[in-house]
Formats: C-alpha cells, structure tokens, sequence
C-alpha cells in the first residue's frame, strides 16, 4: 500500500538510533512547555531494527513476569489459538478482504509486525529454525512499517470524518457517535474484535505525531482490554498494560490532565515498581498537583489536532456524512433529467442517460456511462502501474497526506477500449480531448480511508505544473466511476453543499473555469475517504486550449 513515504520510515529508524546512541533514558525525554523538560514520556519513535533485539529481549521479560515465572507452552505460539488460526479466521467469511477497514488494518498489523515478533518469540527460538527461515523467505511481500502506520491513520480518519465511536470500533461496529445516542451506519457481516495490542499500536502511531486526542482515546481501550486480559500472553503482542499506561499517563500529561496521569503512572508502577522514570515523573505530578484545584482539571476538553483545511473541515465531514444521500436542494426545478446524444451521430442510437445535478457550478452525472466489462478492463491495465497519487505543490508534484490514493496514467493507445472512451467523451461535451488539448485518464484507487481532502482541480497559481503542456489552465473535468463502495466515498462540493455517492458506471462531468478563464471558487470538490469497499475513479481533464471554437467565452465572471 506504501501510502507514507519510505524517507519517513528512514527518519524513525534514524531517529530511534540517535535516541539510543545518545544514551540514558534522560536523553528521550521530550521537549515540555513552561520549562518542564524533565518530565519523561516513553518514546516517540519506533524502535529501529538495531535495537530490536534489546526490544524482543525486555518484551520476552515483561511476558515471563506475566507468566507468573511459568514457561509458556509451546501452543501459546503454535497451539490451541495459534497466530495461524488468528490470521486465518480473519480471512473467513470476508468475501474482499481489504473492504473491511477495521479487517485490513487488523492484517497488516498480523503480518507486518505481528508475526515478526512470534518469529522472534523465547518459544519459537527454541525450535522453529524452519519458522524464521519461511518468515525470511516471504518477508520483502509483506506489508511494510510505512503500510501499518498509514493504515492506523487511515482508521483515525475514518473515526473523525464519520464520526465513529472508538469502543464501537474496538468492537467491530461502526457507529455514529451522535451523542447521546449511537446509529449503526454499517453491519458488518463478521464482527472483527480488535485487540488490547491494535488499539495500542494506533494509541502509539497518534501519540508519536503528538496527535494526544486520539492517543488517549486508542490507550483508554488499549489499557482497558489489557488490563481484561492481564496474565495471558499473545506472543505476537508488541506492547504490554505497563507500556500502554505509561504512554496513556504521558498523553494525559500533555493534554493538561495532570490528575489522570498521576493516576496512571501510579498503577504503572505497581506492574513495573523499578522504573525509576515513571517513579520521577509520579513525585513531579504530585508536586504541580498541590496547590491546585480540582476544578481548573475538569476543565480540560480533548482537541482533535489542526488540519491543513480546517476553515472548510466541518462542511467537508458534513457532506460526507451524508454517505450520499440525496440532499435538499436536488429538489431544484431547474435540475432534471434527459437523454442525451448532444447532436453527436455517434451517440444517436445510445443517448446517455444526464442528470443535471447542479448548476451553480454547473455539474452533471452521466449514467451507465461506461459497462462493467470496459470498467473491469480500464482497472485491470492500470493495476499494474498504480503508484502513490501525488499534487502539484507549487512546481513541483509531491505525495502529501490530503490525497490518499493510488493512481495510473494510460494512454489512449494502450487499449482500444481508452479510445472508445475518448470518443465518447469528445461526442458528449463537444470538447477536444486530442493530446494536447487533454490530459491522459488517470486511474486512481483508493484503499482503507483513502480520500482526496477539498480541492480544486484547476491551477490556482501560474507556475502549476498543470501549464506545463501548454495547453492552458484545466477547463473541465470529466470523472467516470470505476466501481461501486459499500459506505462512503462520495464525492463532495463543499462551497455548493452537495454529495455524489459512488455510482458505479456512472460519469461527472463539470466546468472548473468561467467562460472568462477564471477559476470557478464553486468547484472546491473532495472526494470522502473510503469506509467500507474498494474505490476506483478514472479522471480526464479538459484544457482550455482547443476549446476556443468549442466553448463559447464570456467577460462575465458570473457564466
Ligand atoms: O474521488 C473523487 O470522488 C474525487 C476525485 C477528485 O476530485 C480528483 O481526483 O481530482
Ligand atoms: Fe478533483
């Protein structure tokens, strides 16, 4: 999936090395506001592979103190609930196994470090060579730490935009945290239960992001589950209750919870009684408490941390809440349906089916545009050349975490079926759509909580790589729907207050500039993250140039 950048994952494991090179735990601790640096919080970085040893060493400790000083048998690791059945019983009854985010995240964890830790495991060392070795032999497929960490984010999406409720989650349902009450937006089929370890393994991404809103609400069910299961050991567990109340008590900490942390910390300390960090950090709590009222910490209210698009955040979510659903003003006497051959002889015999769906900005969805066999057959050719999606960032392209997805170009001479669309396109808009004058399809998919934050398709400055063929700005933009999702996924025009949901087949089709070559501010459009299914678009964008005898200009900023 790769959806963070392979330099990030270098950066932690530089990072983790730096941290142990530097040595003593002092060295760790992390920057405070108002001169409170010697507070120590555990960690922020993954530990890197060098210190990985010492990690499966203190972890085979933490588990022989939880074994009550008994020898774990061998079935902990092969036995009666083996890792294999673990896994195995994840791929039951899942017809697509990626549809299922709470599924998929819930994978990747088993096999990205999961099973790293089993192989590595006090018992399998005993007598698993084979196990290692098999684990070596297929270990450049699996996912990678870069995949685990973006699919954490991903469900932290997923919670914020749907607003869904943690211990739901936790539980396999998505529900709607519209309080006081909990709507179910989605049945799945096979509850996914996950464990005190996944909630701790999101609880760590969040907080290593210092992202405390989410860190506390994943370590409150980490902690929870933990403590539920304290004394059983799951040798494929990379953290444990200590380390989950120590980075619980921390992120309370930073939040100004300080009452909660003492609380925390001081149950810590009676699992782990000789870490002296924790130890500091409890007398340190103590002392900011005296003196202090219990009123001033109740007054501490979680904040989810700051987006790049915050201004347009709540409409965004709004809409995508919605899950598509018809909105009110699709009431509008002025928006109806008709079949279309737009004069076009080639379109004569098969009108398109065209439903104007707004028209301030002017946005209309073609249905069964496409058949599910050309659909099956654009997918099928791009699949193998699907990268991560990127933006033009100033001059320059560049992967950033407001475009989640993966996307192809293809050109029109890959395959007659591109070329057939084309024609399509050409007979239906009237526009040019010849390179130059038109961008090759692009072919985007998108995974678990993939989405594409409020955008403009357009260029918005003069130095956008989008003029780089010379060919003007981005005229229009015509969308096909590839596939179908279960829950989510629309597509959203923020500043015009409506919601495509995913039509399979289906077309969009709208002008991003006025008939003056200014951009239209109406188009800011999203496209929702990915709740439940697997999402596929195909985007070709329409230039200006070429157009000129085709689209009618206008000095009018307002057509
Ligand atoms: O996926 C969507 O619904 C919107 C995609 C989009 O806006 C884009 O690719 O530019
Ligand atoms: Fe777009």
């Amino acid at each position: 999936m790769g959806s963070c950048p392979v330099c990030q994952r270098c950066c932690a494991v530089a990072k983790a090395i730096q941290c142990a090179s530097s040595g003593g735990e002092g060295s760790q601790g992390h920057k405070m506001p108002n001169g409170m640096e010697r507070f120590l919080g555990p960690p922020a970085v993954e530990p890197s592979a060098a210190s990985s040893l010492s990690l499966m060493n203190r972890r085979a400790e933490v588990s022989q103190r939880q074994r009550s000083g008994l020898q774990a048998p061998l079935a902990a690791v092969l036995g009666s609930d083996t890792f294999y059945e673990k896994v195995n019983r994840l791929h039951q009854g899942a017809e697509t196994p990626v549809s299922n985010p709470l599924l998929a995240y819930t994978l990747i964890k088993r096999l990205q470090s999961e099973w790293m830790n089993v192989v590595h495991s006090q018992e399998a060392g005993e007598n698993t060579e084979a196990l290692k070795k098999g684990y070596k032999d297929v270990e450049k497929d699996l996912p990678q730490f870069e995949d685990l960490e973006g699919a954490a984010k991903a469900l932290m999406r997923l919670q914020d935009v749907y607003a869904l409720n943690v211990k739901g989650l936790v539980n396999g349902l998505f529900q709607r945290d519209s309080s006081p009450t909990l709507t179910n937006i989605y049945r799945p089929t096979q509850l996914f239960q996950m464990s005190a370890d996944d909630c701790f393994h999101i609880g760590k991404v969040a907080y290593d992001m210092e992202d405390f809103y989410h860190s506390v609400a994943w370590l409150e069910e980490s902690v929870s589950l933990f403590r539920g299961s304290y004394g059983s050991w799951f040798a494929e567990d990379e953290g444990s209750l200590e380390e989950a109340l120590d980075y619980l008590a921390f992120s309370y900490f930073r939040t100004g919870n300080v009452s909660y942390a003492l609380n925390l910390s001081r149950e810590c300390l009676l699992y782990d009684p000789d870490n002296k960090r924790i130890a500091r950090n409890v007398l340190k709590y103590e002392k900011l408490l005296t003196g202090r009222s219990s009123e001033a910490e109740k007054e501490v209210v979680l904040q989810r941390p700051n987006v790049t698009h915050l201004r347009t955040r709540d409409a965004y979510e709004g809409l995508c809440q919605t899950l598509g659903s018809q909105p009110r003003h699709l009431q509008n006497a002025g928006l109806w349906c008709s079949l279309d051959t737009n004069n076009s002889p080639y379109l004569m015999l098969q009108p398109v089916k065209k439903e104007i769906v707004s028209l301030k900005p002017y946005v209309i969805l073609y249905h069964d545009f496409i058949t599910n066999e050309e659909a099956a057959t654009i997918k099928d050719i791009a699949a193998p050349w699907l990268q991560r999606s990127v933006v033009a960032t100033g001059k320059k392209q560049s992967e950033v975490e407001y475009r989640i997805s993966k996307s192809a170009w293809l050109k029109e001479t890959v395959h007659p079926v591109i070329g057939q669309l084309d024609l399509r396109i050409t007979s239906l808009t009237g526009l040019d759509i010849r390179p130059p004058y038109a961008e090759y399809l692009q072919v985007v998919n998108y995974g678990i909580g993939g989405h594409y934050e409020p955008h403009f398709d357009h260029a918005t400055s003069l130095t956008s790589p989008v003029y780089r063929t010379n060919a003007g700005n981005r005229v229009a933009t015509f969308m096909i729907y590839l596939s179908s999702v279960e829950v989510g996924g629309s597509t959203a025009f923020i500043y015009a207050n409506f919601s495509v949901p995913v039509m399979k087949n289906a077309a969009l089709f709208w002008w991003n500039l006025h008939r003056n070559g200014e951009g239209d501010g109406d188009t800011l459009h999203a496209g929702c993250p990915v709740l439940i299914g697997d999402k596929w678009v195909a985007n070709k964008w329409i230039h200006e140039r070429g157009q000129e005898f085709r689209r009618q200009c206008s000095p009018s900023p307002e057509e």
